[in-house]
């Protein structure tokens, strides 16, 4: 029994060998062992140092590999091919507090190794004291309110629509009539971020008086996550361009700007970071490869980000409602050391689904947010955000949106066009 302090991975494997031995290669890979024994990996160095394996739980088989694998091609390997989750404990010692070294460890060469025909990172579990020395959200579900200036409902949001091509002032425009609506944040797309057409600074320029005009009539500054996504050094100085125009939000898209790249900003930013996921689905889409989702928002978490997008109900993209859900309770869900983060509900989202998300949440906190959902509205944005502040309302008084539409048209001609087109 040893007593050094280690944290834990959980991975679903799929391996022709047996899944004891497959899941004691990988352990072996990913800290002291590699392909043949060493006499310098002692007895001594492997107490200190060799990852454990925890848990062996067989699932079943299959006749044919999830993933090709010409080291088992070489070896003549022929099925059945072993499905299942294994656990492996890591020294910390052999980590320390630093988020690269954490994922080269627990998802780094063990997603190539020859033996192994599927692998996917299922779940972490750090204690709380190692999770402490990461930096973490610094304002994440409560901090994100406060900013917004929004409680007891969900913060209802935007995506500047289109997603390329608004000059900055066409923006500040579209900008104008969203605070006039009373939406709550908006955000820039992920594909937009310093433009030749729409530079950063332009942008920022452009929208920022927009939000300060309307923040004296509403009593609350309209959340503004414009995108600056870019080198650390880009970073840091576009979060000080935020903050000094009196901007409350920053956004980046978290798997190109990478880990350090969020560290880095966690560690300078005065302000909220929106993490935008896209490129997502490449990590988690086939289900013999890559992360879970649960997995995924704690390394964010840890990271530093305060809000996360997790899809939406009915979503346009390919995940089933259960696996969002799923993935917002895992933002809502405290964890050592780690404080609840803002899943935020975008893709294909309007007023036609905030019931059934509240139904599957029983939580208002959340950032659903609509794109297409409130600009594409048949009777222009304005009529779209108060669509979706209504459909919130209903949900919450358990009223069903037809019932609550009969005297409010923006939510009925929602219904009509949007409803019509599912
Ligand atoms: O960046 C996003 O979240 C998407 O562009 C959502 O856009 P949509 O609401 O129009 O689907
Ligand atoms: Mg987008």
């Amino acid at each position: 029994m040893t007593t050094r302090p280690e944290f834990r991975a959980r991975y679903w494997i799929e391996s022709s060998t047996p899944l004891a031995k497959a899941a004691e290669v990988i352990a072996g890979e990913q800290s002291s062992g590699t392909f043949l024994k060493l006499a310098s990996e002692t007895d001594v160095l492997k107490e200190r140092s060799r990852a454990r394996v925890v848990a062996v739980e067989p699932q079943g088989e299959a006749a044919t590999p999830s993933l090709h694998s010409a080291h088992e091609e070489r070896r003549g390997a022929a099925g059945p091919y072993h499905q299942g989750e294994i656990e492996i404990a890591f020294p910390i010692a052999n980590v320390g507090p630093h988020l690269g070294t954490l994922l080269a460890t627990i998802a780094g060469n063990l997603f190539e190794l020859g033996e192994v025909t599927g692998c996917r990172l299922l779940d972490l579990h750090l204690p709380e004291d190692y999770a402490r020395q990461f930096a973490g959200p610094r304002f994440g579900v409560a901090g994100t309110r406060e900013h917004a200036g929004v409680s007891g409902r969900p913060i209802i949001g935007t995506i500047i629509k289109p997603s390329i091509g608004l000059t900055p002032e066409e923006t500040a425009a579209l900008v104008d009539t969203l605070c006039e609506a009373g939406l709550d944040f908006i955000k820039d797309d992920e594909l937009i971020c310093d433009p030749p057409y729409a530079p950063f600074e332009a942008r920022l320029a452009a929208v920022m008086p927009v939000i300060e005009r309307h923040a004296d009539r509403l009593g609350r500054k309209v959340m503004y996550a414009i995108n600056i996504s870019g080198t650390p050094d880009e970073m840091r100085r576009r979060q000080d361009q935020v903050a000094e125009a009196g901007g409350t939000c920053v956004m980046a898209c978290v798997n190109w700007v990478g880990f350090s790249g969020v560290q880095d900003l966690r560690a300078h930013a005065e302000l909220p970071i929106h993490g935008h996921r896209n490129g997502w689905g490449m990590l988690t889409r086939h289900p013999a490869l890559g992360f879970a989702f649960t997995a995924y928002q704690k390394l964010w978490r840890l990271a530093g980000i305060d809000q996360l997008h997790v899809n939406g109900i009915r979503n346009k993209f390919w995940e089933p409602d259960d696996s969002v859900v799923a993935s917002a309770r895992a933002c809502l869900r405290p964890e050592p050391g780690l404080a609840p983060i803002m899943p935020v509900f975008s893709s294909g989202q309007w007023a036609g689904q905030a019931p059934d998300t509240y139904a599957a949440l029983r939580s208002t906190d959340l950032m659903y947010l609509a794109g297409g959902g409130i600009i594409g509205h048949p009777d222009g944005a304005a009529a779209g955000v108060a669509s979706l502040r209504e459909a919130w309302e209903a949900a919450a008084l358990g009223e069903s949106l037809e019932a609550y539409a009969r005297t409010r048209p923006a939510l009925r001609a929602a219904l009509d066009f949007f409803g019509g087109r599912a």
